[in-house]
Parts: C-alpha cells; structure tokens; sequence
C-alpha cells in the first residue's frame, strides 16, 4: 500500500515536472520567437546604444526622433524605444486605411490604454463601450437642442472664473479654463443638481490631475511587484477615495432619477447621467459605484483635453494679433446673424476661428503621435511587414503635421490655413474642419474609436473663445511676443500651466 502510494507520488511529480519543462519551453520559445520577429524591424536611434541608453535619448527628444523616423522610413515600419522602456512600432501613415479594417480583437485601443494608464490599479474604465456609444448616440446629435444652454454656462462660468479685467490683468488661464470647462461639461455631464457644487467639480478636477500621479508611480514599480504594492501606493487610496467621494455625490441623484423613472410622465433630464441610466440595463451597468466611475471616466477623457487646447490656442493668440481683428469681426457677424446669439448655425459660421483653432492644434497637438494600440494577434502589412501579437503601435501624427506634402510651408504658423482651404469647395470643406479626423488629421485620433466628444468639445471650445475674442484684448505679461513654448516630456507635449496672460476688457 505504501509502496503503491509513494510511487503513484513519484510519478505525479514526474508528469508535473514534465508539463513544468513544457510550458517553460514553450514560453521560453515564445520568447525567442517574439524577440526574432521584432529583431526584423529597423530601429529609429539606433545608434545611442542599448535600450536603456535609447530610453534616455526618447526622454530627451522624442520629438526629433519621431521625425526622423518619418523621414527615413516613409513605406515601412520601425521601433523606437519609449519612455517606459519597451519598444513600441511606429507605423507611416499608409498603413492606416488597412489598419482601421481590423477588429478590436485584434487591434486594440482599450487594452493599449489600459497597459498604458495601468487600469488595473487606477481602476480607469478603459472597456466600457457605454461611454463612446451614449456620447456618439444621444451627446452629438442633441448638440443643436443642447447649445443655447451651453452657452449660457459659458456666459456663467466666464463671469464667474474671470477677474474684472478693467485695466491689464494677469490670468493664471490654464487653472482658469479648468474651472470654466469643468463647469460647462459639468452641466452636460451630470445635469443642474451637481454642476455648480464646487465640491463635486474639486472632485472632477483633482481626480484627473491624481490619475496621472497615479499611473506615474504605479510605472515606477518594477512589473512583478506591481500586484503587491500597487494597491498600497497613497496615489491609488487617494483614487479609491476620489471614486467614493464622487459615488456619494451621485448616489441620492441617481436613487431619485430612478424612482422618478417609474412615473411614465417623468421628464427626463437632458445630460449624459440620464443618457447613461436609460441605456444601463442595455450594457450591464447596475450599481451607482459604476455609474460614478464612468463619469470619472468622462471626465478624464474629457476637461484637461478641452483646457489644454483652449489654453494652446490662447497662448497662440497672444503672440499673434494680427488675427485679432479678423476674428472679433466674423464672430461679431456671425452672432448679429443669429439673432444676437451663439446658436449652431453661428459656430458653423466662424470658420476663420475653426481654421485658427486647428491650425494651433496642428502645432500644438497633446502628443507628437496618434493611434495608440496594442496588437492582439500578429499582423501581416501590405508590404509584407510583419508586427508580433503582444507589442502597441502608435502614428508619429506629428511628423505628418510638418509634412510639406500636406501642408506646404509646414513650418509657417497661418491661422487662416484651413479656412482658405475650405473655401475650395465641398471636399475640401468636410476635409479642412477642426473635426476632420483622416490619415493627415490625427489630433482626434483615427477610424472607429477616433474621439467621440470632438463635436461637443468644439463647440464649448468656440463658444468659449468667441467670447473672450469679443470681450478682451489679450497680450503675454511683460511684453513678451513670442508664444509661450510647450513642455515637453517624451510624446507628450502640454501649455506650460504656470503662465500668465494680460486680459483687458474692450471698450465698446
Ligand atoms: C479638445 C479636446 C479633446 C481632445 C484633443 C481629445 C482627443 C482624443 C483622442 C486623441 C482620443 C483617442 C482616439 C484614437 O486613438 O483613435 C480620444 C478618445 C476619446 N475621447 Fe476625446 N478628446 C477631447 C475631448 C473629449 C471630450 C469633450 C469627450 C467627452 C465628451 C471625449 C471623450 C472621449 C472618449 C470616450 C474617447 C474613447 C473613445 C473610444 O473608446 O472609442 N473627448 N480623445
């Protein structure tokens, strides 16, 4: 009996330790094989060394490098070391039409957001289709019911976040543009009962801000510890603190939405907490805990956005009068053709102030590249390239930006570019538009999960700078006239937030 046990022990073990050696070859092969393949790829900054010698380089000049690599490599794909450390694939333009076709499956955004923003810990939504379909199905199509109201927040928040201004006055605008579009979003994110409490826009604001910090220190961790320390960081209790304070906001709202549900004569509210309860039991969404973390997620994707573009136009502005004049007139004739106020067919008017706003973000964009996803399952490119399941491409949407082909005398700021372009015909009307996302228009992203609030986001932005072009001269403090550069840190590229600009109220 007790031989029979022992050896049945022995040859337990034998076959675990023959299923161990398996497995370790096969991840070990794997491996080997993953490495081989991405060996086939031509590297961008080579030269600096290593990997790590190639990660310092990134940190330092990343720009450069994406440009470089878009010089050298027009019809093929390379690697370029990142600031995490791991290679990622950039991929030339061309390929975008054949990439868009594949499914998410294959090519995805949520997981290359999630590795990125370490949802794991963070807890970010990254997979809830909820969020891109109530903005893409109720948000835009209810723009033109909704903009009269988002005007008026506008007027509101501008008054109320904006200091007199009588003589030259110095604004911190970046920390101003957070508040006013916290509150604008705010009214169309979560409805009148919450929009104008400043301890759920506080909440809102620092959570973004906290995210970040967040994602940075859990990037800190070596990879195998994450799963033990993570969870214990300060930066990720302080986002499940974050996560209750906004679920205990939410929580008496949503319960009396709800009950008022019943009543089949409830007139719903107009705002996308409404839109996210009418579609909740369609997506699986049940718990206010959820419901709390989506609109975190809104918010994320949506308030710094929308600041740092305005701030980047701003900033633009102030180192460019010359178009001052022009715009304060066609805003001006617009409005007065609207019956003195800003509706849709107004902001589809100021084309000149689309034009000067996607000509900042064409300088200016949030992050030298685009398109950022992670690949599932290998992929064969049509010029036989071929890129590994398990690696994240990206766009060096940049590089295009400055390509003369497309915008000849790339390097020459002209804030009525697209305007001009527009007035060509229809094409190039629908091509030229601040919206646009296409092959050479990436700010927004590109194909399926291309920004969903772009809509909503220009609007806010023009109703926004329509009425400080209307109310104020604005210059850089201590007469400066070059624009204020933007902060640099690998792909990414931010309005300096420290800055000051000179506001003073017209005189009319
Ligand atoms: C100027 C402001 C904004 C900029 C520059 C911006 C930029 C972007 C970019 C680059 C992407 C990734 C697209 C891709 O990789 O294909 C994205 C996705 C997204 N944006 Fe925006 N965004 C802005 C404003 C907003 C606003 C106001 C909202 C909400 C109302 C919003 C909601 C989203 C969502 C939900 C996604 C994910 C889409 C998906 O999962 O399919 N964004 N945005």
């Amino acid at each position: 009996m007790g031989l029979q046990f022992l050896s049945g022990v022995s040859h337990t073990l034998q076959t675990a330790s023959v299923a161990t050696l398996i497995f370790v070859a096969c991840v070990f092969i794997s491996q080997i094989n993953y490495k081989a393949q991405l060996a086939r790829l031509p590297i961008i900054g080579a030269e600096a060394g290593g990997s790590e010698k190639r990660r310092k380089v990134y940190l330092q000049s990343a720009r450069k490098l994406y440009n470089e690599g878009y010089e050298k490599f027009k019809d093929r794909v390379y690697r370029i070391a990142t600031a995490d450390g791991v290679d990622s694939i950039v991929v030339t333009p061309r390929f975008l039409p054949e990439l868009r076709r594949l499914p998410d499956s294959v090519l995805s955004f949520g997981q290359a957001i999630a590795e990125t923003m370490e949802a794991k810990y963070t807890n970010i939504p990254t997979d809830e289709p909820i969020v891109a379909h109530t903005i893409r199905a109720d948000l835009t199509p209810a723009l033109v019911r909704l903009n009269p109201l988002i005007c008026s927040e506008v007027d509101e928040a501008m008054k109320d976040e904006m200091p007199p201004c009588e003589d030259w006055t110095p604004v911190l605008i970046y920390m101003t543009l957070v508040r006013i579009v916290a509150k604008v979003s705010g009214r169309v994110f979560v409805g009148p009962e919450l929009c104008h409490d400043k301890d759920y826009l506080d909440c809102g604001i620092n959570y973004t801000i906290e995210l970040i910090g967040a994602q940075r220190a859990v990037k800190k961790l070596r990879p195998a510890f994450r799963p033990f320390l993570a969870p214990r960081l300060p930066e990720i209790q302080r986002l499940r603190e974050r996560e209750k304070i906004a679920t205990n906001f939410l929580r008496p709202i949503v319960q009396a939405r709800r009950n008022a549900m019943k009543d089949p004569d409830y007139q719903k509210p107009d705002d996308m907490l409404q839109w996210s309860l009418n579609r909740s039991a369609d997506f699986g969404i049940e718990s206010t805990e959820k419901l709390a973390k989506l609109q975190l997620g809104i918010i994320f994707a949506a308030i710094h956005t929308t600041s740092m573009t305005t701030t980047n136009i701003l900033y633009s502005l102030a180192a460019s009068p010359e178009y001052t004049q022009p715009l304060r007139e066609e805003i001006r004739t617009a409005i007065a053709e609207s019956g003195g106020i800003i509706t849709t067919r107004a902001l589809q008017q100021m084309e000149k102030l689309d034009s000067y706003m996607k000509e900042t973000m064409r300088f200016y964009p949030a992050g030298y590249t685009s398109f950022p996803r992670k690949v599932l399952k290998g992929i064969t490119l049509s010029n036989g390239q071929y890129i590994p399941a398990g690696t994240f491409i990206e766009v060096p949407s940049h590089a295009v930006y400055q390509d003369n082909d497309h915008y000849p005398e790339s390097d020459n700021f002209d804030g009525f570019r697209f305007y001009k372009l527009r007035k060509r015909g229809t094409v190039e009307n629908a091509r030229n538009q601040f919206v646009t996302t296409n092959e050479q228009s990436l700010a927004f992203g590109y194909g399926k999960h291309a920004c969903p609030g772009r809509f909503f986001a220009a609007n806010e932005i023009k109703m926004i700078l329509a009425r400080a072009i209307l109310e104020y001269d604005i210059k850089n403090v201590d007469g400066a006239t070059e624009r204020y550069p933007n902060l640099e840190m690998g792909r990414t590229s931010v309005p300096d937030p420290s800055k000051m600009l000179l506001f003073k109220k017209v005189e009319v």
